[in-house]
């Protein structure tokens, strides 16, 4: 048997990332020459004061945004610049990136199972297949007894777990959110934050979290804190293992 390692592809990868917005007197460098790597099963929080930076380094790993200077990689595949081998990046974003934000953005007419069921169609999943899928996700996150409700009739934390539903809808090998939990109480915000846990355990996606929530620090596998558009990664005890019953 070959005793040769397997290096796994990372889920993200970037090389040397600068964004600078604006130009001359009034150019802002939001990004200078940041280097990381995220792995399949991992869960990170990126961290930092207000302007270091953390919303414009998940635009570029979203895809959402061209970085200055520098490369995106997903799944091992350049994904920014004129070289980029992903085909067309909103068809590889759609399939391959989930995306949650501080708020949770669901379409206020459609029900909670129609919010999940339009990410579906959008992929062209319809159908029976469809909504069995999308109940799923909606148990899986503890929300499948508020499916026929709009938005308007849910709580935050409940709006929040469609939100994560909907970005899972695709299987995506890598879920952004950015500061997901900002809205809730500490208790929901515990609860969603161990829900991206959850997420990653069981799916095996890379997750990157933009989040000042300080107290739910023990559920990451790795900690990236921005600061003036440099990121450095905390060295973490990783003895203390985090309680996901909350
Ligand atoms: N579209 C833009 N045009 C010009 N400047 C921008 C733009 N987007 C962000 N910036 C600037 O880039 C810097 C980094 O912003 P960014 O939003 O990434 O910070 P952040 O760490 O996410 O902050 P916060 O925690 O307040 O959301 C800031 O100085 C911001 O003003």
């Amino acid at each position: 048997m070959s005793t040769a390692s397997v290096t796994a592809v990372p889920a993200l990868e970037l090389r040397g990332v600068s964004k600078v917005y604006g130009r001359g007197d009034t150019a802002v460098a939001a990004l200078s020459q940041v280097s990381v790597q995220l792995q399949t099963g991992q869960m990170a929080g990126l961290l930092g004061p207000s302007g270091a930076g953390k919303s414009t380094l998940l635009m570029m790993a979203g895809l959402l945004e061209e970085p200055s200077e520098g490369e995106v990689w997903l799944q091992g595949r350049l994904a920014s610049g004129a070289r980029r081998a992903i085909g067309d990046p909103r068809a590889f974003r759609r399939a391959c990136i989930g995306f949650v934000f501080q708020k949770p953005n669901l379409v206020s007419f459609l029900t909670a199972l129609e919010n999940v069921l339009l990410a579906l169609e959008i992929n062209g999943l319809r159908g029976a297949p469809a909504k069995a899928r999308a109940m799923e996700l909606l148990s899986y996150l503890d929300v499948a007894h508020r499916r026929d409700n709009l938005p308007s009739q849910l709580s935050g934390g409940e709006q929040q777990r469609v939100a994560i539903a909907r970005a899972l809808a695709n299987r995506p090998p890598l879920l952004l959110a950015d500061e997901p939990t900002a809205a809730l109480d500490s208790q929901r915000g515990r609860q969603v934050m161990t829900l991206f846990h959850r997420v990653t355990r069981d799916t095996g996606a890379a997750v990157l979290v933009v989040t000042h929530d300080h107290r739910s620090l023990d559920l990451f596998d790795r900690i990236l804190d921005m600061d003036d558009g440099h990121l450095k990664e905390r060295l973490l005890d990783t003895s203390a293992a985090p309680s996901v019953t909350a």
